[in-house]
């Protein structure tokens, strides 16, 4: 782990600009912020900035808008979430950069606090443009990473500006560090990873070396859909990417020359809609219909993980099992959450989860504070645990 500078080390703050990168890449439902743990856990960071005086200047992405403005994924309806969070007033600019933010800054007085637009509006920010960087760097004096859930990317926000600003890791980036270091710096075996969720293109590279690092890995959500697929399972018309076939197929073989146990669902809860009280039926994974997709893994598949949550010493999550946000698609990630968070408290397992999207369905579970850590991150999580470095954190390092 880098040794980086922390808020400990700032002071006289009073007055300076602070930009400050935090995730707000938190889940919405129906317009609305449907869990706010990814900005509970910023607050401290935020609040002790303020209350020092500075000038608060939060930078963060929201989904993927490829480059340019899209109304889709702007932060301003976000910022009454944070507002109501931190019980304070967050100001809102328009754009992260030019005449919109300076404008924003230049009305701040000592300890406002105001929420830039998404950085992803801009090409610059994912392709870590030094131009763009330098663009957000004169919002500030100071810059502050607090996100540790974006730290294996890259990009302007997350990278860029620690070269050009003074950089201190903040409260939450310290604390993530420090509490996965002290959970699975050295993970007590068998340790089991459960990776779900929808975002496969972007979590299935990671998993080919994460079957060198585990003993057993379960597969389940979107992502088991492309493994099924490439062993030549039906999927029907579930989420699925069968461009990454080859990949999933690499990933069994690794798997069976690393001796790790690779747990595919057995059975599926399927539907023909992907909305709430939609019929379902759960069927033999082999017979999954033509014209139907799965949106849960099914009781015989949830029985299998439970027994491998009973083998291990270790369990590490990152995305659901199935489709939990809409009954009774949430079966499975509750049956298993339960299960680890009731080991956990027995004393038998280590449980560490991490992702915006699984916190939730923790949360959904009423098991999140049972789980011995909880992390806000999800990809970067993951790649934590394959032991890469974050190149977010390692530009926080004081020997830079
Ligand atoms: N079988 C499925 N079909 C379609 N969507 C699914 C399925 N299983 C899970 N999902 C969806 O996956 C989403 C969560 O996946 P995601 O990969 O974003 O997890 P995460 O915990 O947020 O990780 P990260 O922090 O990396 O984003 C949920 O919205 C859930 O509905
Ligand atoms: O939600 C996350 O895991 C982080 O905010 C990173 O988002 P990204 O996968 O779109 O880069």
């Amino acid at each position: 782990m880098p040794d980086f500078r922390t808020l400990d080390d700032l002071d006289d703050i009073a007055g300076k600009r602070v930009l400050v990168r935090v995730d707000l890449n938190v889940p919405v439902k129906d317009g609305k912020v449907s869990d706010t743990t990814r900005i509970e856990r910023v607050a401290p960071t935020i609040q002790e900035l303020s209350s020092k005086g500075a000038k608060v200047i939060l930078m963060a992405h929201f989904g993927r808008p490829k480059g340019k403005p899209d109304p889709a994924a702007s932060l301003e309806p976000i910022a009454y979430a944070v507002e109501s969070v931190l019980d304070h007033r967050v100001h809102f600019a328009k754009d992260c950069i030019g005449a919109p933010a300076a404008e924003a800054i230049a009305e701040m007085t000592n300890g406002d606090i105001l929420l830039l637009e998404n950085t992803r509006f801009h090409e610059g920010e994912e392709k870590n443009d030094p131009e763009f960087a330098k663009a957000l760097a004169e919002n500030g004096d100071i810059y502050v990473n607090d996100a540790f859930s974006a730290a294996h990317r890259a990009h302007a926000s997350t990278e860029g500006l620690a070269h050009l600003l003074p950089a201190y890791a903040g409260r939450t980036m310290q604390a993530e560090l420090e509490a996965l270091e002290k959970g699975l710096g050295k993970p007590a075996k068998p340790v089991l990873a459960i990776v779900g969720g929808a975002k496969v293109s972007t979590k299935i590279d990671l998993l080919m070396n994460l079957v060198k690092k585990v003993d057993a890995l379960v597969i389940g959500g979107g992502m088991a859909n492309t493994f099924l697929a490439a062993r030549g399972t039906e999927v029907g018309k579930s989420l699925c990417e069968h461009d990454l076939a080859k990949t999933a197929k690499q990933i069994m073989i690794e798997a069976a020359e690393s001796g790790c146990a690779l747990i595919l669902p057995v059975d599926a809860v399927v539907a023909r809609e992907f909305k709430a009280g939609a019929e379902s039926e759960t069927v033999e994974i082999e017979s999954v219909p033509a014209d139907a997709m799965i949106l849960d893994v099914g009781a015989k598949s949830v029985e299998k993980v439970n027994e491998w949550l009973d083998r291990a010493d270790t369990v590490v999550w990152n995305g659901p099992l199935g489709a939990f946000e809409i009954e009774p698609f949430d079966a499975a990630t509750v049956a298993a959450a339960k299960h680890a968070a009731h080991r956990t408290a027995e004393g038998l397992l280590v449980s560490v989860a991490g992702g915006g999207d699984t916190v939730a369905a923790l949360n959904h579970a009423g098991v999140a504070e049972e789980f011995s850590y909880v992390s806000t991150a999800g990809g970067a999580f993951l790649e934590w645990m394959e032991g890469k470095k974050l190149p977010g954190v390692e530009a926080l390092s004081k020997t830079r």
